[in-house]
């Protein structure tokens, strides 16, 4: 399979795709996988398909990947489907294989790894993560970093106030610029021209490599243990006036850039809704192709199927994630009875259900085990008929 690529592949700046996190806010869904393997919808694919078409779209010829909880699958389909895009090859290092602790988190899987990229001669590093779901030109990114001079360069996004929670924001000042960062803030900053919005960092960096060694060996050891990019390396690259944002282009008539972190149950689920019409909002990657499996003559809404599930016939779902190879049975209902939906299934904060099969064996073993109802709740009185009466 061949990927246009950018006409000026980007020599020297090597990306680092960061694919070791748990991904513990999608609970079941991440207890066999990691992250960037779950599938996307019911396509063919899994969700790193979108980081490595935009990698190699953008001419990278080089890709380094740190791994940590359950690398199989994840490595196995970098193995089959991507390793031959990368012309000068794909390298994984595993944290549990290199340390007993493993990486410490997002910054210390780059410090553990400093004399391997050494040895790659960077002049910069582009930090990806294995779990956005987006079509960004990564090309247009490391220009941005190159024409700036900023040894660092956080890529950008408004996200709705609503789940500015759950990123990294920037404040910025009356003339609009930086004067703060704070990761996962209580109470984030809306922007100046859009109250409703905040600025949110898409934890897609480029870093000078020079500056990003120096900052990771001060930050080693127990007494500083700066091991995560968005607690620690950019509020100081903030603090030395060393990070410049560069904003993704934002919606206009189609040509902005698109990009959604997949992190929750809720962003999971409406990410692949946004992919169920017919014109998805950006190109899949050429790995991924339209529903394996689609459900039967049901009543859906904002439901996704995940490969392999089935709907059965006149059921009733909404708002649901359903979990690979999840049978529903004839006439199935759920999402309609907070109650009787908490019983079975998880639900999320913000109103999505998630229904895997262990799930739903669950519930057919309890449904099964329950005492069957007596057909009458009193027994029927007995009337015996007086000789007279008869
Ligand atoms: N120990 C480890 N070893 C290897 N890989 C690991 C790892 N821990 C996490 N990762 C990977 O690194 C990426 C970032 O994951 P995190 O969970 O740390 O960041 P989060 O998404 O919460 O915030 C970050 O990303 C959001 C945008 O999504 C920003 O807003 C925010 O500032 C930033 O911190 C993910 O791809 C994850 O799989």
């Amino acid at each position: 399979m061949t990927f246009p690529r950018s006409a000026a592949a980007p020599s020297r700046c090597l990306p680092f795709l960061l694919a070791g996190g748990q991904g513990s806010r999608l609970f079941e869904l991440t207890s066999r996988v990691c992250k960037p393997a779950l599938s996307f919808g019911s396509f063919e694919g899994r969700i790193v398909d979108f980081v490595l078409s935009a990698t190699v779209r953008a001419g990278f010829e080089n890709l380094f990947v740190a791994t940590q909880y359950r690398p199989d699958g994840l490595c196995r389909h970098l193995d089959r489907n991507w390793a031959h895009n990368f012309a000068r090859g794909v390298s994984i290092r595993d944290g549990a294989a290199l340390s007993a602790h493993g990486y410490r988190g997002t910054a210390d899987a780059v410090r553990a790894n400093i004399t391997s990229l050494d040895a790659f001669g960077p002049r910069e590093i582009m930090i990806l993560s294995g779990d956005h779901v987006l079509d960004i030109d990564l090309a247009a990114l490391l220009q941005h970093h190159r024409s700036q001079e900023c040894p660092v360069t956080v890529a950008a996004t408004s996200v709705p106030l609503s789940t500015a929670g759950d990123f990294g924001i920037f404040d910025l000042d009356a003339g609009g610029r930086l004067s703060g960062f704070v990761e996962k803030p209580a109470h984030p900053t809306p922007m100046a021209d859009d109250p409703g919005r905040a600025l949110a960092s898409t934890g897609i960096y480029v870093f000078d490599w020079i500056w990003l060694k120096a900052a990771l060996r001060a930050g080693a050891g127990p007494a500083a243990a700066r091991d995560d990019f968005g607690q620690d390396i950019l509020p100081m690259a903030l603090q030395e006036k060393a990070l410049c944002v560069y904003r993704l282009p934002e919606g206009d008539e189609g040509r902005g850039a698109y990009w959604r972190d997949v992190g929750t149950l809720d962003a999971y689920r409406l990410a692949q809704l946004d992919f169920d019409a017919a014109e998805t909002p950006v190109a899949l990657p050429k790995t991924m192709r339209r529903p394996v499996t689609q459900s039967v003559d049901s009543f859906s809404e904002g439901t996704v199927y995940l490969p392999g599930s089935r709907a059965g016939r006149r059921s009733q779902i909404r708002n649901a994630i359903v979990g690979p190879g999840v049978q529903l049975p004839v006439g199935f209902r759920a999402g309609f009875d907070e109650e009787e939906d908490a019983r079975w299934f998880r639900r999320s904060a913000g109103g999505t259900l998630l229904i895997t099969a262990e799930m739903m064996a669950r519930r057919e073993t309890t449904l099964r085990k329950a005492p069957t109802r007596p057909l009458f709740r009193q027994r029927p009185r007995m009337t015996s008929l007086s000789p007279m009466e008869g």
